[in-house]
């Protein structure tokens, strides 16, 4: 099997509602997401011969859902009041509201989903929230 491994980092801002202590409160990370792609076998023939893919591809499409999140604040849907989301979006804050948790681990399964669905065949997605501390979403092949 050959892997390859491609990674981008975004700067937002989130919170965990819910959660009893600090991450209780907007805090921001500078998340870091890696991918892996693999296949059994290289390409053959032409541009991408001898490759899994073009690192540069993957490298794009990453860096284009990585990005989109950066300099945001991530909040779950229905956890801050809605005419206070407005407010701040009238403001000019830029502010992005998901269906989950915005937890390492959510994000993991997230970007994993949507690489897979870009047409990778995904091995694995670390989303790290601190130098330390990293979640890891593997599919079951
Ligand atoms: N399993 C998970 N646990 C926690 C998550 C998570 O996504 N998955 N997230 C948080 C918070 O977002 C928090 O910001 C992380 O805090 P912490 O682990 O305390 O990290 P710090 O490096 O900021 O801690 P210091 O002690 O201030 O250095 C919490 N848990
Ligand atoms: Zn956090």
């Amino acid at each position: 099997m050959y892997i390859l491994r491609s990674e981008h980092s975004f700067d937002s801002a989130h919170f965990l509602a819910g959660y009893e202590g600090k991450c209780s409160n907007i805090h921001g990370h500078r998340w870091r997401v890696v991918v892996e792609v693999m296949e059994e076998k290289l390409k053959s023939g032409g541009q991408l011969d001898g490759m899994v893919v073009d690192f540069g591809d993957l490298k794009n499409d990453l860096k284009e859902i990585v990005d989109f999140h950066d300099h945001k604040l991530i909040i779950e849907m229905g956890t801050m009041k809605k005419h206070l989301v407005e407010l701040l979006k009238e403001e000019g804050f830029k502010i992005m509201e998901v269906n989950f948790r915005p937890t390492a681990e959510n994000f993991s399964k997230y970007f994993y989903d949507y690489i897979t669905q870009k047409g990778y065949k995904v091995k694995r997605a670390e989303v790290y929230e601190t130098p330390t501390n990293c979640a890891i979403y593997e599919g079951e092949r």
